[in-house]
């Protein structure tokens, strides 16, 4: 088997707890000890209930979150997160969040949101960034004429193939998409997804699909991870997972009720 694209060992974070809270804890250990691999062409489904570290781990892939202590390769050697490393892996390492109403900039056209990673990063001619912006909407399914709207003049599923195809830009390796069609109406959550898979089959990318919700999952995911409390505790082929779930925790969640995705 080939390296993977990103692996993490041993990683913890612990998190200074909010103020407020109800129960006022010192620390909060959100990602304990996780060692996963995301490879190139494969999804990688990360599944487990509200609050049980998924998105503290989705920024730890990204470089956005500090670790306390554990390993990140990125193609087999290691990064250190300081300043270099976390721009590598912020550009090996793309996000797609759950909601695109939020995550796109209202007050600017789908022309502009889509140039803007070419414009921060001082990639090609106006020209050329304008090709790279064409390949991109047709690389997500978009007509032309969306380049001049905003996103509140385009539909939920419209909103996320222009996150998408941002996401897609600087040629990541992996794409990290977090509940990445939670607020979408049902009827249009298959489509992402299904473009999601073609994207991954296409480009050969590693995608590592985020869900508290295990049916989602299942349908498009090569490989699984189930977390709970900050941990992974069990993981593997998927069908091997759904099929013979050898956790209590991974076969409470397939007992429950199945959603339409
Ligand atoms: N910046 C932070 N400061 C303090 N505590 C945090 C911070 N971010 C997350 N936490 C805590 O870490 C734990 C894991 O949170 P995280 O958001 O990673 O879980 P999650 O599985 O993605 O949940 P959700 O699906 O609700 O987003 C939670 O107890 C959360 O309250």
């Amino acid at each position: 088997m080939s390296t993977p694209v990103i692996e993490l060992d041993q990683v913890h974070v612990v998190h200074k707890a909010r103020t407020g809270t109800l129960f006022r804890r010192d620390r909060v250990h959100a990602v304990n000890g996780v060692t996963v691999a995301v490879n190139k062409g494969e999804t990688l489904g990360l599944v487990g209930e509200s609050g049980c570290g998924k998105t503290t781990l989705a920024r730890v892939m990204v470089g956005l979150q500090p670790i306390t202590s554990g390993t990140i390769r990125h193609l087999g050697q290691e990064l250190k997160l300081n300043g270099a490393g976390r721009k590598k892996l912020g550009r090996a390492v793309s996000v797609v969040f759950q909601d695109p109403a939020t995550a796109l900039n209202p007050r600017m056209v789908v022309r502009d949101t889509l140039l803007d990673p070419f414009r921060v990063h001082g990639i090609g001619t106006p020209p050329e960034q304008f090709r790279r912006v064409r390949e991109l909407l047709d690389l997500v399914g978009l007509p032309a004429s969306v380049l001049d709207v905003l996103p509140r003049q385009i539909s939920g599923g419209q909103r996320q193939r222009v996150a998408i195809a941002r996401a897609l830009a600087l040629e990541p390796d992996v794409i990290i998409a977090d509940e990445p069609t939670s607020a979408l109406d049902v009827s249009v959550r298959a489509q992402v997804l299904n473009l999601l898979t073609d994207l991954k089959k296409d480009l050969g990318l590693g995608l590592v699909f985020i869900s508290h919700d295990i049916n989602t999952v299942r349908f498009i995911s090569d490989q699984m991870a189930v977390m709970l409390g900050g941990q992974i505790v069990e993981s593997g082929p998927a069908d091997e997972v759904f099929n013979n779930p050898k956790n209590d925790y991974t076969r409470s969640l397939l007992g429950a009720v199945p959603s339409l995705l």
